[in-house]
């Protein structure tokens, strides 16, 4: 920093003021300045403060301080400034408050980021002005003051009175006005003023600054004021002070406006007389809006104001806004959205609202709302097509596949019947070309609902549906929900608002008709404290309602008819009655070894050499490797964990390939390499321990809640004691009721004597079983279990136990058994076949005589000529009739398959004579049948 030429220019650091602020000389401000800037500040001043230049100053001014800061006002090219000195500053936590005083003017020579080099004039001296209007500020100022502060107290009777009052209260700027010059500060400030104006002499200039510094002139007045000398400055000064007379006399002088308002009611009849009052408020608020305005104070020169990129966004929502009648939005929604850009536009830019709002417009306007203009009708879908994709995407799954191709002619059939609309007649210029006929609405397309274990392709299976449509997918997880607005969106009222699941979807599809496919809505959360999400999840998917569907956000109907919705479940019988019954189910089942080797080879292996980049011969597997990831490593009725580990297969050949040592095949032996050692052990089938003997385990067969079925082992021991049974491993209340029966039916048997070929030992085995405690244990302690089906396994256990008989390995049943012995059908046979079949070691299956029919159905299911299955599904169902009615067993066609595909042999069970007569080969029986021994 170095002192210039003149003695009367100086450099001194720069302290830019706030937009619209200006310092006068004269006056103490306190400023708050945060932390960083204060120190830089002061570190600027204290550098100044040692120049010589900057001490001749001061000292020139009486200045005992040498702190001496050029404030810059905040107002766009200003010329001038204010050489203020820091009288002190007080540091606070995170913000210094500095307090500046105004000393001169000074005229900016040069102005940097931190120094400004400023011209300063000896200060000029001005002869006592025409105080007559000043005085009348000074009078207005008082009889103001004393006439608000008046109106808000005193409640008067007359009429005039209370008109006065009202019309002072409609006024912002009396408020504004009130509390700025009825501050402490400024109002003894302005007295000391009154009295200095009425000496004879003194120091007018600086009176003069101190009275512009204190009212609350505009702010061009004011920087003409600073930045004038001589004569010019004494003549904005007059004007300022005229200026303010006229605010008083004219706007916040009551009795002037009620005389006007009187007089509108005079020289009109009584509607008119309405008319001309209301357009006499909007003209005196318009203009003190803009006097307010002027005075630095609100949008348009405050800092609200708007910047380019708000009035861009604001000009397009405003074409959007105009061209609100081309989209199909529903009409409420079209009012409304105008009605809320008329109120942004009012807004200022600054303002939470104005954010909140305009956040709002730009959803709405990023909807894919349909033009009506380029509407485009469903087009038919081509059945083959649809065939040979879903072929090209998935292995097998023949009748899921068949009954979303009868879906899609569902869907062809509703397009054709779609009624067509007459042409609307439209009042209007006759200018505008004819618009294009509003669509009808669409016909209610059934809803579909893939239900299955995991991993077995639903997702995959909608996202084929979406391709074969040619339409945009989304997918939407509502497992977990347990909101309502997650569905439906929060009020706009609400902080950080945002659109429901559904909006945002088709703001991200950019499409109004997208196949969406909810994804685990057996999961969904009901009666929840935040509303029930399930509720809402049944007004989206009710063909009536949807079509007038409203989320809370957007705030008026939307139609989601046009949506093809898809959801998928795992257990079909966690959803609710209402939700089920909205939907086409649409079943999907686990695979067994031999159709993972297939999808492995024929989809897997292609898909995840393409995503890894490498060739697609770059890697051989053969059925035996595939086969040994199937069983060794994965326990899935699905396939994505196999497909997880064929992807970590193709990257470690890819990087082979890299290091050029890649071979193409992959062999057993190789597993261990790519994918480390078997993680996973095979589910225990019952057998036997090192000191266990051989009777009392026997292996069940469960369904579990994602849908798959697996091999559940239930062991027996027993302890002398009295007759009584403990049981353990998280067992349902069903299950222990089951427990019980097995209990009191074996009891029944032997004290009966109806087990052929214990007659003999009789005696023997009632004592065993009378002084016999029982404990029965189902593993996987953890896991809780429960259901009727297991009720056959219960009892064999305990029959094992007593007679002390081993029940082969190789075996695992399911069936509900009642206290008179009768096996009753079980659900999930499929489940619990892949169950028995995944788990090894097991090649005979009990199954309840009812339930033959799954089993035909599963064989049907996985027929790939469908015309013919549906003529096998009619015999076998007449043959099944027939043979009920014999009471035979049958081991027929779809047995044969299950046999060849699974290696299990089924073998039916009527009654719990029929379980032990399979399971010991007629080595036990039941004598004469249960049914007969009933007491
Ligand atoms: N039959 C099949 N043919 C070819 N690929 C299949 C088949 N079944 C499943 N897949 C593949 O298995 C993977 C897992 O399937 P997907 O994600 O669709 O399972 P999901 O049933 O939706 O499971 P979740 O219930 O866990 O959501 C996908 O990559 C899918 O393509």
């Amino acid at each position: 920093m170095s002192s210039k030429s003149s003695e009367w220019q100086v450099e001194l650091p720069v302290h830019r003021l706030e937009r619209n602020l200006i310092f006068l000389p004269g006056i103490t401000y306190r400023v708050v300045l945060d932390k960083q800037k204060a120190l830089d500040l002061a570190s600027r001043w204290s550098a100044a403060e040692v120049l010589e230049s900057v001490a001749a100053i001061a000292a020139r001014f009486g200045l005992s301080s040498k702190r001496l800061v050029a404030c810059v006002p905040g107002y766009p090219d200003s010329d001038t400034c204010t050489v203020c000195v820091v009288n002190g500053f007080y540091k606070m936590s995170e913000t210094t408050v500095v307090s500046f005083k105004g000393v001169t003017r000074g005229y900016i020579v040069q102005l940097d980021e931190e120094n400004v080099t400023v011209e300063i004039e000896e200060e000029m001296q001005v002869p006592k002005p025409d105080t007559k209007d000043i005085i009348r500020l000074f009078d207005n100022v008082d009889g103001f003051l004393s006439h608000y502060k008046d109106e808000s107290t005193l409640d008067p009777d007359d009429k005039e009175e209370r008109l006065q009052r009202i019309l002072l209260r409609l006024t912002p700027l009396a408020t504004l006005l009130n509390t700025q010059l009825s501050a402490p500060d400024v109002s003894t400030g302005l007295k000391r003023l009154r009295q200095a104006y009425g000496r004879k002499s003194g120091d007018f200039a600086h009176y003069n600054d101190v009275l512009v510094a204190l009212f609350p002139f505009p702010i061009k007045l004011k920087i003409a004021y600073l930045r004038s000398k001589g004569a010019e400055r004494m003549e904005v000064f007059y004007k300022c002070v005229a200026f303010a007379n006229k605010v008083f006399d004219e706007h916040l002088n009551t009795s002037y406006l009620s005389e006007i308002w009187s007089s509108l009611d005079h020289r009109s009849g009584n509607s008119q007389g309405k008319l001309l009052r209301s357009q006499f408020i909007s003209d005196h608020l318009r203009n003190l809006r803009r006097l307010v305005e002027d005075m630095g104070l609100t949008r348009a020169t405050g800092r609200g104001s708007r910047t380019i990129e708000d009035d861009d966004e604001n000009k397009r929502i405003q074409d959007f806004v105009d061209s609100l009648d081309k989209y199909m939005i529903n009409e409420d929604g079209k009012r409304l959205i105008t009605k809320d850009f008329q109120r942004l536009k009012q807004m200022q830019s600054s303002s939470s609202d104005y954010q909140v709002l305009r956040a709002y417009l730009e959803i709405i306007m990023d909807l894919p709302w349909q033009r009506l203009d380029s509407f485009v009708e469903s087009v038919n879908v081509d059945l083959v097509r649809a065939r040979e994709q879903l072929d090209a995407d998935h292995y097998g799954m023949e009748s899921a596949k068949e009954r979303v191709l009868e879906y899609l002619a569902v869907l062809n059939l509703h397009n054709q019947k779609q009624p067509r609309h007459e042409p609307e007649f439209v009042y209007g210029s006759g200018d505008e070309p004819p618009a294009k006929q509003r669509p009808a609405p669409a016909l209610k397309a059934p809803i579909l609902l893939l239900t299955g274990p995991p991993g077995v392709g639903k997702t995959s299976l909608a996202r084929s549906i979406a391709t074969t449509l040619g339409r945009k997918f989304q997918r939407i997880s509502v497992g977990g929900l347990n909101d309502f607005a997650d569905l439906k969106g929060h009020r706009r009222t609400y902080v950080g608002a945002i659109p429901g699941l559904i909006v945002q979807a088709l703001r991200r599809s950019q499409s109004m008709n997208p196949v969406i496919l909810l994804d685990e809505v057996d999961k969904i959360g009901s009666n929840s404290r935040k509303g029930d999400p399930e509720a809402a999840l049944l007004e989206i998917l009710d063909p009536e309602q949807n079509t007038n569907f409203q989320d809370h956000y957007i705030g008026f109907p939307i139609d989601l008819s046009q949506i093809l919705f898809v959801c998928t479940s795992n257990d079909l019988w966690q959803l609710s009655d209402p939700l089920r019954d909205r939907m086409e189910v649409i079943e999907l089942s686990g695979y067994n070894y031999m159709e993972k080797v297939e999808i492995c080879k024929k989809y897997i292996i292609p898909r995840q050499l393409e995503r890894a980049g490498l060739p697609s011969d770059a890697v051989a597997m053969d059925d035996e490797t595939i086969l040994k990831m199937a069983t060794n490593y994965t326990s899935e009725p699905g396939i994505r964990n196999l497909e997880r580990l064929i992807a970590a297969i193709c990257r470690g050949k890819a990087v082979e390939l890299q290091a050029g040592e890649a071979t193409k095949n992959v062999t057993v032996h190789d597993l261990a390499r790519y994918i480390g050692g078997p993680s996973h052990l095979r589910a225990t089938a019952a057998g036997d321990t090192k000191f266990q003997k051989k009777y009392g385990v026997v292996n069940g067969l469960s369904y579990n809640s994602d849908g798959s079925g697996s091999l559940l082992r239930f062991e027996m021991i027993g302890l002398p004691g009295s007759q009584k049974m403990s049981c353990t491993g998280r067992l349902g209340e069903v299950l222990l009721e089951s427990s019980q029966i097995a209990n009191t039916l074996v009891g029944y048997l032997l004290h009966n004597n109806l087990v052929a070929g214990t007659q003999g030992y009789r005696d023997e085995l009632l004592k065993r079983y009378e002084n016999t405690s029982v404990h029965l244990h189902v593993p996987e302690g953890a896991i809780s279990k429960d259901g009727p089906s297991a009720g056959i396994t219960m009892t064999l256990c305990l029959m094992s136990l007593l007679l002390r008989k081993k029940v082969p390995e190789t075996i695992a049943m399911t069936g509900e058994i009642t206290l008179t012995g009768k096996v009753l059908p079980i659900g999930g046979v499929r489940e619990k076949l892949l169950g028995a079949h995944l788990a090894g070691k097991v090649n005979k299956v009990l199954l309840p005589r009812q339930n033959r029919k799954d089993v035909i159905e599963d064989y049907i299911y996985n027929l790939r000529d469908r015309e013919l299955a549906k003529e096998l599904f009619a015999k076998f169902l007449d043959e099944e009739e027939q043979l009920l009615k014999e009471g035979r067993t049958h081991a027929g066609e779809p047995e044969k398959w299950v046999n060849q595909t699974l290696g299990l042999e089924i073998v039916y069970v009527d009654d719990f004579s029929d379980v032990l007569a399979s399971v010991w080969e007629g080595e036990v029986l039941l004598t004469g049948g249960i049914r007969e021994a009933r007491i």
